[in-house]
Formats: structure tokens, C-alpha cells, sequence
């Protein structure tokens, strides 16, 4: 079920007063967080902001969003065991995207305890800019697990990112100029989107009523947001095309528990607790660099065809049959000159007979696992510099780091800092799938040797 709560707003039969009932009731209905805002919702203090993302590149992708906004924020691999230290945004990377949808609310429940026992006021579940999911979920599934917990209500659903061609309007996803649906998404090997209207697809991953506030709103700025805001409990999908949208969004979310979105939605937020924009530290990390890529996405492929450095592919075939291990991957890298780049990137049809040979799972699991093994030996071997590219192959790259967090660094490309290992010399790059340039591997490299 979707409710257009913006065609109410406009429909002369059902007025909404700007002081009528509709407002009042949405006002008392969401509890604000006593000032100082220093006070986190578990009345810590501490982080101020806590994100959950469902995947690596994700994750990194909208902490670059609070460092440049002037908030120092760390990235965790997984949940933390331990306390998160001086940390204005803590971003906890899951690999929740594809997962069952029970896991992926565990997950995601348990990192949001952890975020909200650090102290943080808000609570941002990062999903991608291109809405990925499965026909379950996990995005429907998790919203309203985070939601119950957090006792909020309405809750913002807004996946643009107009820095790299993502916007909503009237209620669909659109990829620089044309539809989610025609955009290459359509063939993703694990979540292909096949529907741009972000309405109907939310609706049939979950129970709650989906909502929508329309461009002609949102562009009324953040008090018109707030006005239009349902007052019962559903999940809102918010128009957006331009940055200035997504700071009127984010004022509009100043006293919201819960947030959904692409790390567009989080441009608005560092000025609600009075940060400023900042460029991060970067100390220059020079030496063995590698690229590895398992994203078989368009600007991936694309980036694997225009690299000129040396280059090597492993075809699902070979992984199956493992005539390829990862020992001698990471001689190759070592032995050879330059940043050598491993790839699995093929075009949808190659992908798709694999897929119909061995099953869409087990050949994504065991490229992920050879990408898990060829970083842990990579490290062993003492690379310095790692550029992976894909969502799903950087979370199974860093589990091969053995790393518990990472330091966010400047950005390479719009979505894309580079990040230091924590306790490490070693600077890592985890680029989504779309993202970034043809030459993205090359100027990423040669980025992370600069200090700033
Ligand atoms: N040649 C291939 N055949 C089948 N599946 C592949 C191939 N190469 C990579 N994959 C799988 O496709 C998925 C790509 O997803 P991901 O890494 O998230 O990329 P993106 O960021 O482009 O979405 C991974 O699970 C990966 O293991
Ligand atoms: O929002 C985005 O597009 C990215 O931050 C993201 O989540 C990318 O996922 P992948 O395309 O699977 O790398």
C-alpha cells in the first residue's frame, strides 16, 4: 500500500491548514531531544551521529559526507566491541544488502544499540543511491525494525545524490537522465532494479504505509518538509534533485530519531550540530599499490577497460574450478611492476551464463572468497595502497585486512574518500560499483600519495 500524503496536501477537499490539527499532531508526536545536543537519545554523551550502512562502499561513502562536513567520523568494520573513542559520526559498515532479511535486522539492530550507547542523537541507515535490494528487502525490512526500536514514526526515505546523477521526483529514481530501471541497474548480478518508482518498490517490502512528499514541497524548503510529514507511522519517500534540496531535507530532519537515505541525505545534517565544511587530514601513503574489482557494473566495467596498468582477469569459471588461488594472485601483484589490477567485471550476459552454470549465490560467494583471501595475503605481503571496487567485493576485501576501523581521508571522487587502517600504514579505496570516472584507478592512486 503507498499513501500519497502530498496529493492530501494539495486536494482542496481535505485541507491541511499550516496551523491545522494535521501540524500539531506531527509536532507533539515526534519527542525532541532535550539540549544540549550533546545528549545522545540514551541520554549519553558522545557521538553525535550514527550511520548503518548495508554495505562497505556505502559506508565510506557517506562518512566522507560528515568529514567534509566538518564532523571527525571513523568508519567500523562491523559492530565494535569496544567504546568508539572522541567521534562526532560513526558510520558501522554491515554487509547487510543481500542477506536474508532476518540476518540483516539482527545486524542492523545490533550496530544501532552500539551507535545509540556511544550517544548518538540520530540514527542514519545508509542504503544505496540506486535504491538496491532484493525483492525482500533487506531496505522495507530493516526501516521498520529501526523504527520500532527507535520509537519513531514517520520516517525520511530519500536516496539522491545529485553529485552523481541520483534524483527522486515524483517519487522515482532517476540516474543522471533517465530512469533506475534503464540505467544498467536492471542487470545487476544481485539486486537488479527493475522498477524506478522507489514507492511501489518499498511498498512491497514491507507492511507499513509508504508516503510521498513531492518535489513542488520540498522545494517550499524544510518547514513545508515538516508540514507534510505524515503524523501516523510510515515510511516517506522525499523528492529531491539538488543539494539545496537534500539541506532543506536535512533541516527538516534536525529532530528526527531515524533517517533513510543515500549519503546525499546527510549533506544537510553536520549543520545541525553546528559544523562547519573542512577539508580532512591525509598524511600521503606512497608504495605497492593493487586494484581489485568484482563490481560488474557499467562505470566499473568501463574504468577495467581504460586502465592501462597491468591487468588480469579471473573468470567465474576459474574461480569454480579454482585454477586460480589466491597465493599466486598475490604473486603476480608482488612480482610485477606498477599497481596491477585483478578483476572479475564481465558484461551482463557473461555474468548471467555463469550464473545459470553454477547459481547466482554460489559464484558471487566464492569471487567474494577469493577476494577475502588475495587481500589478507596482499597485506601479508605488504601492500600499502588498495583500490577495490564493488560493494559486495570490498566488504569480502575487508575482511581480509583483519581491520577494525578506517580513518576517513580526502575525497578521490564524488562518494570515494580514501581511508587509512586504523593501526596501520595502509590506505584503502572502496568504490561503488557506479562510481567515479574511466580513470578513476590510476588518479585514485596517485591522489593517496598527496598529503593535505
Ligand atoms: N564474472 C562474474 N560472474 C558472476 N558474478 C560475479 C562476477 N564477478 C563478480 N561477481 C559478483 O557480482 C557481485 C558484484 O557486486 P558488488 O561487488 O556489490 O558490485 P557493485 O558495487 O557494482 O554492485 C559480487 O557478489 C561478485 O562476487
Ligand atoms: O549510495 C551509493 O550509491 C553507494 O554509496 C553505494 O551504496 C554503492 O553500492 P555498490 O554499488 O554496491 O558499491
Amino acid at each position: 500500500m503507498y499513501v500519497d500524503f502530498t496529493a492530501r496536501l494539495y486536494n482542496r477537499s481535505a485541507p491541511i491548514h499550516p496551523e491545522g490539527s494535521t501540524i500539531t499532531r506531527y509536532i507533539y508526536s515526534i519527542p525532541i531531544p532535550p539540549r544540549p545536543e550533546r545528549r545522545g537519545i540514551l541520554g549519553i554523551e558522545g557521538m553525535k551521529i550514527g550511520v548503518i550502512a548495508d554495505d562497505f562502499t556505502g559506508a565510506s561513502d557517506i562518512a566522507l559526507t560528515f568529514a567534509l562536513g566538518g564532523m571527525t567520523t571513523v568508519q567500523y568494520v562491523g559492530v565494535p566491541s569496544g567504546p568508539s573513542g572522541d567521534v562526532d559520526a560513526g558510520v558501522v559498515a554491515l554487509k547487510s544488502r543481500t542477506i536474508a532479511a532476518a540476518d540483516a535486522i539482527a545486524q542492523s539492530l545490533a550496530a544501532c544499540d552500539w551507535l545509540l550507547a556511544q550517544g548518538a542523537t540520530q540514527i542514519v541507515f545508509k542504503v544505496c543511491s540506486t535504491f538496491d535490494s532484493t525483492a525482500e528487502g533487506n531496505i522495507g525490512p530493516v526501516t521498520a525494525a529501526l523504527a520500532k526500536r527507535l520509537g519513531e514514526t514517520a520516517v525520511i526515505v530519500c536516496p539522491a545524490f545529485p553529485e552523481n546523477g541520483r534524483s527522486v521526483y515524483q517519487g522515482h529514481l532517476f540516474v543522471n537522465d533517465g530512469l533506475l530501471s534503464e540505467s544498467g541497474m536492471q542487470d545487476h548480478p544481485l539486486t537488479p532494479m527493475t522498477d524506478a518508482d522507489l514507492r511501489r518498490v518499498l511498498s512491497a517490502q514491507t507492511d507499513w504505509p509508504v508516503a510521498h512528499v513531492d518535489f513542488r514541497t520540498v522545494d517550499r524548503g524544510a518547514n513545508a518538509i515538516v508540514a507534510a510529514m505524515p503524523a501516523d507511522a510510515a515510511m516517506v519517500i522525499v523528492d529531491a534533485v539538488r543539494d539545496t534540496d537534500l539541506i532543506q531535507i536535512g533541516a527538516a530532519a534536525k529532530h528526527c530519531k531515524l533517517l533513510v537515505g543515500g549519503s546525499g541525505i546527510a549533506i544537510g545534517l553536520p549543520a545541525n550540530f553546528d559544523h562547519a565544511p573542512a577539508a580532512p587530514h591525509w598524511p600521503g601513503i606512497s608504495g605497492k599499490a593493487a586494484i581489485l574489482s568484482g563490481s560488474c557494473s557499467r562505470a566499473t566495467r568501463a574504468q577495467v577497460h581504460a586502465y592501462t596498468g597491468p591487468k588480469r582477469e579471473i573468470t567465474a569459471e576459474q574461480v569454480m574450478d579454482a585454477t586460480v588461488d589466491a597465493d599466486g594472485l598475490a604473486d603476480w601483484v608482488m612480482s610485477t611492476d606498477g599497481a596491477p589490477l585483478i578483476y572479475s567485471s564481465a558484461d551482463p550476459d557473461v555474468v548471467r551464463a555463469a550464473q545459470d552454470t553454477y547459481g547466482r549465490d554460489v559464484v558471487a560467494h566464492k569471487i567474494e572468497n577469493l577476494f577475502t583471501d588475495l587481500t589478507a595475503c596482499l597485506v601479508q605481503r605488504g601492500i600499502r595502497r588498495l583500490i577495490v571496487a564493488g560493494g559486495e567485493t570490498s566488504g569480502a576485501a575487508v575482511a581480509g585486512l583483519n581491520a577494525t576501523a578506517l580513518r576517513i581521508g580526502p575525497k578521490l571522487a564524488a562518494g570515494v574518500p580514501a581511508m587509512k587502517v586504523e593501526g596501520t600504514g595502509i590506505a584503502v579505496a572502496l568504490k561503488s560499483g557506479n562510481f567515479g570516472g574511466p580513470d578513476f584507478f590510476s588518479e585514485s592512486l596517485h591522489l593517496m600519495e598527496q598529503s593535505t
